[in-house]
């Protein structure tokens, strides 16, 4: 027996995890995913996390520049387990979330036929999540985006021109909050639909901040599917505590 959760059948989808950043907004200290939770470093959850679906038969880490055999004896150190446990490679990352994400599609082999794109720094996902992404793409959706509505008011500010720095910000929109959604990660995506989209980015030079963003500017449809608190973004030192804190209470409910 597997345990790897029994959900989707098995199929050509692999999980690429953007790894390269440094975690400024966490503060001083190692790259971001090589921190600890519970003792355990950021990237080895979130690499359990896409294995976790039976779904996902192979994981490309994209790890800092120089720092992809670091992280690949990191993760011989911390083997899958179970019957059938995924694959994983690992590649040197760029500059930004969106050249590392790109340098991870570029290591996908040529059978793959849906890509789930998931930060490191969402190390708690769980596998219901996982499977309810990659069911809506083979589904038919090109691009799906776990999400959940918004607790705080959302304004929009005017840009700041140099004149301006230091003084307050102005106020110029409320969105209707009700249509806006938190995005969270795996995003997963048709994989012909996301190489397209990186590669026009890539000749056009803009960035974008999440993968689906890439898609719409492709005219692409992307489609929301409920997401998770659990799943929530490491980035701050509070949300350390937090992470910490989720795990304490799987371990004492026995479901990590
Ligand atoms: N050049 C980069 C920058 C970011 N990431 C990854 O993209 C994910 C989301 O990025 P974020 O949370 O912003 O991580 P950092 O860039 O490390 O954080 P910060 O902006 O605070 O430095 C993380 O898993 C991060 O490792 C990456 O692979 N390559
Ligand atoms: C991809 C993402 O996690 C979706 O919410 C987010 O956009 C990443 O942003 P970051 O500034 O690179 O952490």
């Amino acid at each position: 027996m597997s345990d790897r959760a029994p959900a989707v059948t098995p199929s050509r989808t692999a999980a690429v995890i953007p790894a390269a950043g440094r975690g400024v907004r966490l503060g001083p200290g190692a790259p971001k995913a090589l921190r600890t939770l519970n003792g355990t470093p950021m990237l080895v959850h979130a690499v359990r996390a896409m294995a976790a679906s039976r779904a996902v038969g192979l994981v490309v880490v994209v790890a800092p520049p120089d720092g992809a055999p670091e992280v690949r004896n990191l993760l011989d150190a911390h083997p899958l387990t179970g019957h059938d446990p995924a694959e994983i490679l690992v590649v040197p990352g760029g500059e930004t979330r969106q050249e590392s994400v790109r340098l991870g599609l570029k290591a996908l082999p040529g059978d793959i036929d849906t890509v789930l794109v998931h930060d490191a720094a969402r190390p708690l996902v769980p596998v219901d999540t996982v499977d309810a992404v990659i069911s809506a793409v083979r589904d038919g959706a090109p691009a799906v985006v776990p999400a959940l509505p918004l607790a705080d008011t959302v304004k929009q500010v005017e840009p700041r021109t140099g004149d301006a720095a230091g003084e307050p910000e102005r106020v110029v929109g409320t969105p209707e909050r009700a249509l806006l959604r938190a995005v969270q990660t795996p995003q997963g995506f048709d994989r012909r639909t996301l190489d397209e989209a990186h590669e026009q980015v890539a000749t056009e030079g803009e960035g974008a901040t999440d993968d689906a963003g890439l898609v719409e500017r492709l005219g692409r449809p992307v489609v929301v599917v409920p997401g998770h608190e659990e799943a929530f973004k490491v980035t701050r030192p509070l949300d350390l505590v937090l992470a910490e804190t989720v795990l304490a209470r799987r371990r004492a409910n026995d479901r990590y």
